[in-house]
């Protein structure tokens, strides 16, 4: 078990490529790297019907469970490992199952409001904003809610002009503001290689050998961030 030592926020408006950046990411520096979509944070809908369900502004910050997410985002900062809600498209809820996470040397956190919270903005390392064209991201978003997210394209395109475009415009955009970094156009190599490298270096400064077993010679401890 580790105590994260660096930790990235990416966030972006929908379909600017933030999970394709976290993947690639994840994918590329290896089991180091801990992925915490911020979608499995929206609030636990269960008390509401499905039809009710889908009328819910989801772009909204107040969709968003914050407070289980500081507190799991703590408890990984402190080497403890957390039950992270799962989350469900097609229900418009969350679902019955939670995942174990441990704490791992990098935790990359993703979503459209990674740098919205002043208490999460302060456990962050590194916050990336990925800025794309409206234009393509309603496209993108477009494919991608009619092919994995089990929505109509009519659907699709109301709930884009009515909470989705003007809540990005509100309250995620501006938190560009916060971002330390700015990736273009989503999946752009050579930004995400920068990012990769940086993360590469955080990790050679703390040691290869890093551990937290108390039995191996290489063990350390850290105190807990404030
Ligand atoms: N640079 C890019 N060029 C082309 N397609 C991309 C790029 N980045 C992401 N995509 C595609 O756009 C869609 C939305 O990307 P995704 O990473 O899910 O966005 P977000 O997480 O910001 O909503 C996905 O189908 C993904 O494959
Ligand atoms: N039940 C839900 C919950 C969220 N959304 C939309 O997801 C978008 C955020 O996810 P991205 O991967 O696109 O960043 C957000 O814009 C919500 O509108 C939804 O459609 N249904």
């Amino acid at each position: 078990m580790s105590i994260p030592s660096f930790v990235i926020g990416i966030a972006g408006g929908t379909g600017a490529g933030k999970t394709t950046v976290a993947r690639t990411v994840a994918d590329t520096v290896g089991e180091a790297v801990t992925r915490i979509p911020i979608d499995n944070y929206y609030e636990d809908l269960s008390h509401l019907a499905f039809e009710e369900r889908t009328e819910v502004n989801y772009d909204h910050p107040d969709a968003f469970e914050w407070e289980l997410l500081r507190e799991q985002l703590n408890a990984l900062l402190m080497g403890q490992p957390i039950e992270m809600p799962q989350y469900d498209f097609e229900a418009h809820n969350r679902t019955d199952e939670r995942v174990t996470v441990e704490p791992t040397d990098v935790i990359v956190l993703e979503g459209i409001f990674s740098l919205y919270d002043e208490d999460i903005l302060e456990m962050l390392d590194l916050c990336v904003y990925v800025m794309t064209d409206a234009d393509v991201r309603i496209l993108r978003r477009i494919e991608r809610d009619v092919i994995d997210r089990g929505r109509g394209l009519e659907g699709v395109i109301d709930q884009y002009l009515e909470t989705v475009k003007p809540m990005h415009e509100q309250f995620v955009e501006p938190t560009k503001k916060n971002a330390d970094v700015i990736i273009p156009e989503g999946a752009n190599r050579v930004a995400v290689d920068l990012l990769i490298e940086k993360i590469q270096a955080e990790l050679a400064a703390d040691g290869p050998e890093r551990t937290d077993d108390p039995d191996s010679e290489l063990s350390f401890s850290e105190p807990p961030r404030d």
